[in-house]
């Protein structure tokens, strides 16, 4: 049962613009693909990490590659798509950007470009059916698969810009962050850039990404995923935060995500603290709701116990995450119009 605090965090109007599909998929959800696909023998555990759990963050790529075996057609897609955007909605998310890594499978006759084409179909059904939400898309460029297919997906992601009515706003660069090094993805992105896509990109989610956040700052990306290992004191440096800073780049922070995958010791050591103290633009996320079992309603409440922040903050905290997204104006003044509404019913 929901107490008093569960029902402001649920009511509460939320933005959520770090969130990866296939990571996404609910219980529920991860159910009906199991029992799909009995001959692969996949349980439940293999995919999500529960309450308490903890995994390094090798492990949790291990997840995503069982969990792309269930979801490998464009049936599949759809279904997890239309799935995925409900329960955010039902969690009362009215505005998200989805961000998903095209994906081929010659065996169910999946291209890269049907892909794409089915998550916006996705998003268009849930539009047709009223679902009370604003969804837009990311194009996911997986590290791991190099500077080639960084290229095409690119390309891919250059012509849905032009052609999905405005759905595709930018690209995500993102996979295990141990894998490759950013400079030789850095064209890519330039093009991304050039081109019109907004760029969200994971930075410094592990130590070893010092000289690579470097880099990638000079794009400069327009959000930047985690960036956990970017302040001096965690072994990132001053030159790093000044770049942060000075641009005023949105930080996506993932709190459980970042505990669960152990990259961060505990919630109280997260590093948003660090950044909300400065009053640096600051945007909460799930990352992958369906792996690190959570919520956008639980995360804002994680934050809130464990960084003492009034209800008054938490609905800036929301209202803030209107002016980083990829949205255009009308959108953004929208959703302002939105949290105008509900503020007087929802913060007493
Ligand atoms: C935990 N921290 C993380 N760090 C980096 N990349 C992550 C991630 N969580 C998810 N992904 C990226 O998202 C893919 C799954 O969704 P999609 O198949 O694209 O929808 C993963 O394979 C990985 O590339
Ligand atoms: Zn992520």
């Amino acid at each position: 049962m929901d107490t008093e605090a569960d029902l402001f965090y649920r009511q509460l109007p939320k933005v959520e613009l770090h969130a990866h599909l296939n990571g996404s998929v609910s219980f529920e959800i991860m159910e009906t693909l199991i029992q799909r696909k009995p001959h692969l023998n996949i349980e439940h555990n293999m995919t999500a990490i529960r309450r308490g759990q903890r995994r390094t963050l090798d492990e949790c790529f291990q997840v995503f590659k069982v969990i792309h075996q269930l979801v490998d057609s464009e049936e599949d897609i759809l279904m997890v798509a239309k799935a995925v955007i409900q329960e955010f909605a039902a969690d009362g998310v009215k505005y998200l950007e989805l961000r998903s890594t095209p994906r081929e499978v010659t065996e169910t006759g999946l291209t890269k470009q049907r892909y794409i084409e089915t998550v916006l179909e996705a998003i268009r059904q849930c539009k047709q059916e009223e679902v009370d939400i604003d969804v837009r898309f990311l194009v996911a460029v997986d590290r791991r698969h190099g500077p080639e297919v960084a290229m095409e997906t690119v390309k891919l992601a250059e012509d849905f810009l032009l052609s999905s009515d405005g759905i595709v706003v930018g690209l995500d660069l993102s996979g295990d962050p141990t894998v490759g090094h950013g400079k030789d993805l850095l064209s890519a992105l330039q093009k991304a850039k050039n081109c019109g896509l907004k760029l969200a990109l994971h930075l410094s989610e592990v130590p070893s990404q010092r000289d690579e956040s470097e880099l990638l700052l000079n794009l400069p990306p327009d959000r930047i995923g985690h960036g956990t290992f970017l302040h001096p004191e965690v072994g990132g440096s001053d030159s790093l935060v000044e770049k942060v800073c000075r641009q005023k780049i949105p930080i996506e922070l993932c709190l459980t995500s970042n505990v669960k995958g152990q990259t961060v010791p505990s919630y109280e050591k997260h590093h948003f603290q660090y950044w909300y103290k400065r009053g640096h633009p600051c945007v909460l996320c799930t990352d992958d709701k369906g792996v690190f079992c959570t919520d956008l309603s639980q995360e804002y409440q994680l934050a809130a116990s464990t960084f003492g922040l009034t209800q008054e903050a938490v609905w800036s905290l929301s209202q803030q995450a209107i002016g980083y997204t990829f949205a255009p104006e009308p959108i953004k003044n929208r959703l302002e119009k939105k949290w105008a509404e509900l503020k007087q019913q929802i913060l007493q």
